[in-house]
């Protein structure tokens, strides 16, 4: 499957910065304004990506506010599935996931039969990604809602041999992730393995509170890096800016 037009321009922008600051925005809100106004405020201060997505997502306001976010914002816009119910017009991509650490068919192939078609009628685009979830302290939502067991977070090799089957099946992003909220993100070594073993594009998230957590993954290979629960509290133009900061690494 060809690169479309959103993954290029992440590729190339990638290629230009280093690596790119993602703000995982919550669609599970029925205030009419808030994904806007968080979106809005994340792009006006240095984010390159707006990822939206949740493990529920029961807003059938969803394609109304997508909308309006895509006319007030100029980033790619890209819709992060917890399955194919999911699946909404008005994104620029979908981020096609399949998780590879769990043994779950139903999240191995059942959702994306389902979300496929549904992604083929929209005209989406879609980004074939690995997710790999790795352990970080205590059960994330993922975890539970999958039903699958993380990455031990002390062997990054098991981390890596996924990574290595995903590529061999054709995805080109893999996402890392500890899981929203995650006591710990994920440890530097998973990323560094997975960096050596594949050519992927690697994103990461889960648990990722200050800049400098940011930087040591981008050090360690990861291009991506995802905050979301952070600024569920947190309304801070300064310290967006810092994360975009120590995440532009190319400047
Ligand atoms: C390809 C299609 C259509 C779907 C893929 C479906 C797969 C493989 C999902 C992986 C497992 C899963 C449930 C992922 C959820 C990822 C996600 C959107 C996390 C962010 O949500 P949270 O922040 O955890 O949500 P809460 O804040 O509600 O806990
Ligand atoms: O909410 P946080 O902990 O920033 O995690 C972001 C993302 O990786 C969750 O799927
Ligand atoms: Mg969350």
């Amino acid at each position: 499957m060809q690169i479309g037009k959103t993954e290029a321009r992440l590729n190339a922008e990638i290629e230009k910065r280093g690596a790119l600051f993602a703000v995982l925005l919550d669609p599970d809100t029925s205030d009419d304004n808030a994904l806007l106004k968080a979106g809005a405020l994340a792009a006006e201060n240095g984010a390159d990506l707006l990822l939206v997505g949740g493990s529920f997502m029961g807003n059938f306001k969803l394609p109304a506010q997508v909308a309006a976010l895509k006319k007030e914002v100029s980033l790619p816009v890209v819709l992060f599935p917890g399955g194919a119910s999911q699946v909404v017009p008005g994104f620029d991509a979908i981020l096609f996931m399949t998780l590879v650490t769990g043994r779950n068919p139903n999240y191995l192939i059942d959702e994306q039969v389902r979300g496929g078609v549904l992604v083929k009628s929209l005209g989406m685009e879609a980004i074939p990604t690995a997710y790999e979830l790795i352990n970080s302290g205590k059960r994330t939502a993922v975890e539970y809602i999958s039903g699958t067991f993380p990455v031990p977070e002390n062997k990054p090799k098991l981390s890596m041999v996924h990574s290595i089957a995903a590529e061999l099946m054709g995805m080109r992003y893999v996402y890392l992730e500890a899981g929203s909220g995650a006591e710990t993100p994920v440890p530097v070594e998973h990323i560094a393995y997975t960096r050596k073993a594949t050519e992927m594009t690697i994103i990461t998230g889960g648990g990722i509170r200050e800049p400098e957590s940011a930087a040591v993954r981008v050090a360690a290979g990861a291009q991506i890096i995802v905050t979301g629960t952070l600024w569920e509290k947190v309304k801070d133009p300064g310290l967006l800016k810092e994360f975009a900061s120590a995440i532009h690494v190319k400047g």
